[in-house]
């Protein structure tokens, strides 16, 4: 249902198309527009039953009731609920002189099937991109009242009480299984609470995807497999291990050599040629080998550092369970001044907790020639801009551009819609991943892959974004397959990486119209 380049809107760019629009096509061109392309989907996706419209008293309830009275004249047995609206915009109010008589209803819509009988279809057109505080009580119960139904619930635009530029839900609002938006996709149905409350988002331009493009410059993306050519272009077969990096590894503190591994091994399926392990342990490696990948190379972090040169690492992945003592400090210090800046960096973990805590180590972070990665989750990211978790949460793109600004970096802000932001500001969420990444170890796999990437000669706009995407994408084929999201380990995302690499290479290798 995406528009091929994928862009997301914040408000204020689609209120701005709105207003020209509004301004220049007849009255009420747009909500008809609004209406129709609700009106299509509804005949496409639910062609019998009943269908229950829920109004709110702005536009979002006028293309409720624009809605109404389409699918009555289709034939389709249609009731309309609206909360009190004393004088509605001039579109809407025209929307409700058009309503045929006998759909609006008095009272309440859970009156309605008393022996328990759902509706095929319950629309909520409550409240769109104009929702400015508290949900109503009113709109509230309905909201509940739609959840215990269980019936399909189509969103108008964005689901009531979801903020369509953070995510941010408020408690009470709508659960649709399908959310149609308008003139252009919105951040909010993608990070925080959009995945949970939007559904399946598909897009209704109204005919202003033209206008939109202008406003394009300060828009994000929903990052795609599209977007990531790189991770399936096929391999020259002239190639060695040498072609494709060396990455060194700083992680593993005493009691964290897991984190460490989980790392390692993700950054092997993720195609690094070489790996080396720099266990953050003071003198000797505890650990001599993986035994599961001998191919991985251990030994203190101190003796990595050392011999970097020698070695010939070529890109850099610090933190993971890494610890934040005096030696992970120094080890840090050295990573960020002796070694080449131009070499890649991801940044995670305890890492990005030393640098919270230490002005010096943020300098030398800034003065590097080429921005590293960083990759904290919301916690990391308050230690990282001195503020709490819920400011992060309030608005995970404001909160991403600020680290990215702030520490002259890639920033990936982890969780739920992961934000991606470069270092001018240029934001993207991640559209794949699920709830099965919420267990322990896999934002170490993910800063394993991000290494691997780099090391393997992608850019580091390029490694931000497909790894992010690599990394959900193995989540979501993983619970296809029934491996989660309960139970799903952080351990079994890197195999099912290695899967849709390769899959999409060979398909690339076959040519246009083989699946990626
Ligand atoms: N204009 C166009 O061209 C097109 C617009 N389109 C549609 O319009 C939608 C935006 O419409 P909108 O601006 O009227 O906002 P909407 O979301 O209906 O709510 C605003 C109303 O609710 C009220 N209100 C707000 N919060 C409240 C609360 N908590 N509790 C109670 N009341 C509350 C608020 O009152 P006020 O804050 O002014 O007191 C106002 O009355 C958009 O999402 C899309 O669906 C499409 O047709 C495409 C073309
Ligand atoms: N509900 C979720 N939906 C999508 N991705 C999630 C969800 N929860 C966690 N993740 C992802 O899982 C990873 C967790 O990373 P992190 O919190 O650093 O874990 P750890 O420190 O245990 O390795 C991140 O990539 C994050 O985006
Ligand atoms: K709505």
């Amino acid at each position: 249902m995406h528009a091929p380049a994928h862009f997301l809107f914040r408000t204020p760019s689609i209120r701005l198309v709105e207003r020209e629009a509004l301004a220049s096509l007849p009255a009420h061109t747009l909500m008809r527009r609004a209406a129709w392309a609700a009106a299509d989907l509804v005949a496409q996706r639910w062609p019998e039953g009943a269908i229950v419209i829920l109004c709110g008293p702005g536009n979002n309830g006028g293309d409720g009731a624009m809605l109404a009275a389409l699918l009555h004249q289709a034939g389709r047995c249609v009731r309309v609920w609206a909360l009190p609206h004393a004088a509605p915009p001039p579109d809407a109010a025209q929307a409700w002189r058009e309503l045929p008589e006998g759909l609006l209803q008095p009272g309440d819509p859970s009156q309605l099937h008393p022996e328990g009988k759902p509706p095929a279809l319950i629309v909520d057109a409550l409240f769109g991109i104009g929702l400015s505080r508290p949900l109503p009580d009113q709109a509230a119960r309905w909201a509940g009242w739609a959840r215990l139904t269980q019936a399909p619930v189509l969103a108008l635009d964005v689901p009531s009480g979801l903020d369509a530029d953070t995510g941010v839900a408020q408690a009470a609002s709508i659960v649709a299984t399908h959310t149609l938006t308008y003139i252009g996709d919105k951040p909010g149905l993608h990070t925080r609470g959009g995945g949970d409350h939007a559904g399946t988002v598909g897009v209704a331009d109204l005919g202003l995807s033209e206008r939109l493009a202008h406003h394009a410059h300060g828009a994000g993306r929903l990052i795609q497999a599209s977007d990531c050519p790189a991770l399936f272009t096929p391999r020259g077969n002239d190639t060695h291990k040498g072609s494709y990096g060396t990455l060194g590894l700083i992680a593993g503190a005493p009691g964290m050599a897991g984190a460490a591994l989980l790392a390692a091994r993700a950054a092997l399926y993720a195609g690094a040629g070489k790996i080396l392990v720099g266990l953050a342990e003071p003198d000797s490696c505890s650990l001599a080998c993986d035994p599961l990948h001998p191919e991985l190379m251990l030994r203190p972090a101190g003796d990595l550092l050392a011999q970097a040169g020698s070695l010939g690492v070529t890109c850099w992945v610090a933190g993971c369970g890494m610890g934040t003592g005096t030696a992970s400090h120094t080890w840090l210090a050295q990573l960020l001044t002796r070694l080449p800046g131009e070499q890649p960096l991801v940044l995670d973990a305890d890492a990005l907790t030393l640098l919270a805590g230490d002005p010096a180590l943020a300098t030398m972070l800034v003065s590097r020639h080429t921005p590293a990665i960083l990759t904290p989750h919301p916690r990391e990211a308050a230690r990282l801009l001195g503020t709490g978790t819920d400011a992060i949460q309030a608005d995970r793109i404001a909160a991403a551009q600020a680290l990215a600004a702030r520490y002259r970096a890639w920033v990936i802000l982890k969780g739920a819609g992961t934000v991606v932001s470069s270092p001018t500001g240029q934001w993207s969420i991640n559209g794949s991943g699920n709830a099965g990444l919420a267990t322990a170890g896999t934002g170490d796999v993910l800063a394993g892959m991000l290494g691997a990437l780099l090391a393997q000669g992608l850019a580091v706009d390029d490694a931000a974004r497909a790894g992010v995407w690599l990394h959900g994408a193995a989540a979501d084929e993983l619970v296809a397959q029934g491996t989660g999201p309960i139970g799903l380990t952080a351990g079994e995302i890197a195999p099912a990486a290695r899967l849709l690499r390769n899959r999409g290479q060979s398909d690339a290798r076959r040519g246009p119209g083989a699946s990626a």
